[in-house]
């Protein structure tokens, strides 16, 4: 083992969470060492939020064609080059890997470690032959697929994330186990690429989503061709002794929750069924840091029961995505560098799931407010009383703002042409805290989407506008002259 080497910070992990710690700790002038066993860049860059977007873009131009029908332009039938698609989807993650890059990050002053880390004690990592001390350390080891204990899975091939991306042959019938945003977008991306697609999913589509959104996106699915066996759990998984497909295929049972079983053929399965922390090797009770199924165990500011240790991203346990990945960066510099108070906020936190139509969110759903007994009053607008998702023949979906019956903004849910956009305006109100009010008086640029906001807030006022009361105030000005 060779001399320890001494940190400020020593990051382990550089997916989106431990990169932007390492970028801003090292370019404030702390002394930063950054650990990384795989891929820099992590899953975001490598197997997740960039090739599914990439995929999602290739499937949106197949798809462009059946569109098109609407405005009376005819194309023939697509041709896919399967092989082409995925390299179109490497590119764009070595169009992008520079920024995540060793090179990058060693030109920023960051100590860059291309191994396997772990603790040994509560103050040192072992990372290969190297020991590392540190003032602080963080774990961002962000998470895994989660492969669920089911018969049979363990003996026959299967997809995940992690191996999704490489696949150089279309599959004929891809069954995708789970209807969360990974199944959504991706089985959206392949039946649009020409893929048989089937959902299983034990709840419904997309179930932390307001139902109603959920819905506007599930009649898409079906739309394209995706069949989707809701309320249906796969409990067991073989390889058929014969089978239509050249690859030998797979066989999936399904337990619907009336209790009738079916059996569904395909020639691959892809699992997406949640995602579990990637803490396995780091001998964290070592380190003395506490953690349980879904993550280290973090306080409202990070930290771990190690109070010299922090966790951020996936492998906090909460809520996962990259934005939340850079948010708890932004969080750990404040709180160690700048010794400011941080706590975690999700209050005003937006997600987008990017099926066609997107569906965004952010605050509170409706049933979110129920079960916490608020009295709300939901305002909406539906896209189709939108001039330019008419023209634009983009007519599907609608927003849901939840407020108080004073009008203060609670929740918002967009689903429809570029909801992850047009969400914008109601991350800024919950984040400021602002009420129907603060927006409705905004001049928006006709014709736009992002009218649905105007439209929306201007309804809360609607029935207030041409009530009795109003018509007899504006009668008695008029008498006056
Ligand atoms: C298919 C898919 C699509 C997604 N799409 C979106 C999206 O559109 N928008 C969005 O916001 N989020 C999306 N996400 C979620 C997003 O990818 C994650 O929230 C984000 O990558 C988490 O970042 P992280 O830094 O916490 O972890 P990761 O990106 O997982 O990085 C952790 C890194 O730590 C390394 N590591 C682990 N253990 C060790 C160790 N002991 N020693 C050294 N290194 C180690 C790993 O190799 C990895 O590189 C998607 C996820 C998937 C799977
Ligand atoms: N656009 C985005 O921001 C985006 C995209 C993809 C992933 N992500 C992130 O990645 C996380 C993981 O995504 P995910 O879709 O894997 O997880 P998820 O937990 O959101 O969904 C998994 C789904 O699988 C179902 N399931 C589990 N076991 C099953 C079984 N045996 N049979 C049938 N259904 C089963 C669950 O009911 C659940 O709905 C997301 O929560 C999100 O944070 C974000």
């Amino acid at each position: 083992m060779s001399k320890p080497l001494e940190f400020d910070i020593c990051v382990i992990g550089a997916g989106a969470a431990g990169l932007s710690i390492a970028a801003g700790a090292s370019q404030l002038g702390a002394r930063t060492a950054l650990i990384e066993a795989g891929e820099m860049g992590g899953d975001c860059l490598n197997v997740g939020c960039v090739p599914s977007k990439a995929l999602l873009a290739a499937a949106k131009a197949a798809h462009s064609g059946a569109e098109a029908a609407k405005f009376g332009i005819t194309y023939t039938k697509p041709e896919v080059d399967f092989a082409g698609v995925m390299a179109h989807v490497k590119d764009v993650i070595a169009g992008i890997a520079p920024v995540d890059s060793q090179e990058r990050f060693e030109g920023l002053g960051v100590t860059v470690i291309r191994e396997w880390a772990r603790f040994v004690d509560k103050d040192r990592v072992v990372a290969g032959e190297q020991e590392i001390t540190a003032k602080r350390f963080v774990i961002a080891t962000g998470s895994k697929p989660m492969v669920p204990p089911i018969e049979g899975l363990a003996d026959v091939p299967f997809l995940t994330n992690e191996t999704l991306f490489d696949l150089q042959e279309q599959p004929e019938h891809l069954i995708v186990m789970g209807g969360g945003p990974i199944g959504c977008e991706l089985s959206q991306a392949f039946a649009r690429l020409g893929t048989q697609v089937s959902i299983v999913e034990m709840a419904s589509l997309l179930p932390k989503d307001d139902p109603e959104a959920a819905d506007v996106v599930r009649q898409s699915l079906r739309k394209d061709g995706v069949f989707l066996h809701e309320g249906a759990k796969v409990t067991r998984v073989s390889s058929p002794v014969e089978s239509p497909f050249k690859n030998g295929g797979v066989t999936v049972e399904v337990e619907r929750q009336d209790g009738a079983t079916e059996q569904l053929q395909g020639s691959h399965l892809l699992v997406a069924a949640g995602r579990t922390p990637s803490i396995q090797g780091l001998d964290l009770e070592k380190a003395g840091v506490e953690f349980h199924r879904a993550g280290v165990k973090v306080d409202a500011g990070l930290r771990t029961s190690n109070r010299k240790i922090y966790a951020v991203g996936d492998v906090a346990g909460g809520p996962q995505f990259t934005h939340v990945a850079s948010y708890h960066a932004s969080l750990f510099i404040r709180s160690f560098l700048f010794r400011l108070p941080a706590r975690t906020d999700y209050s005003a936190l937006p997600w987008v799931t990017y099926s066609d139509p997107e569906l965004a969110h952010v605050g509170l759903t409706e049933k979110m407010a129920d079960d916490q007994g608020l009295t709300v009053q939901v305002l909406r607008w539906p896209f189709a009383e939108n001039d330019r998702a008419q023209s634009e023949r983009q007519t599907a979906g609608l927003l849901k703002a939840i407020t108080t019956p004073k009008g203060r903004i609670l929740g918002c849910t967009i689903v429809g042409a570029h909801a992850g956009e047009a969400i914008y305006p109601w991350v800024l109100a919950l984040h400021k805290k602002l009420s129907v009010k603060d927006m409705v008086g905004m001049i928006a640029p006709y014709p736009t989407f992002g009218e649905v906001t105007k439209r929306a807030t201007g309804s809360y006022y609607t029935p207030k506008l041409f009530s009795e009361r109003t018509k007899w105030l504006v009668r008695l000005l008029l008498k006056l002259g």
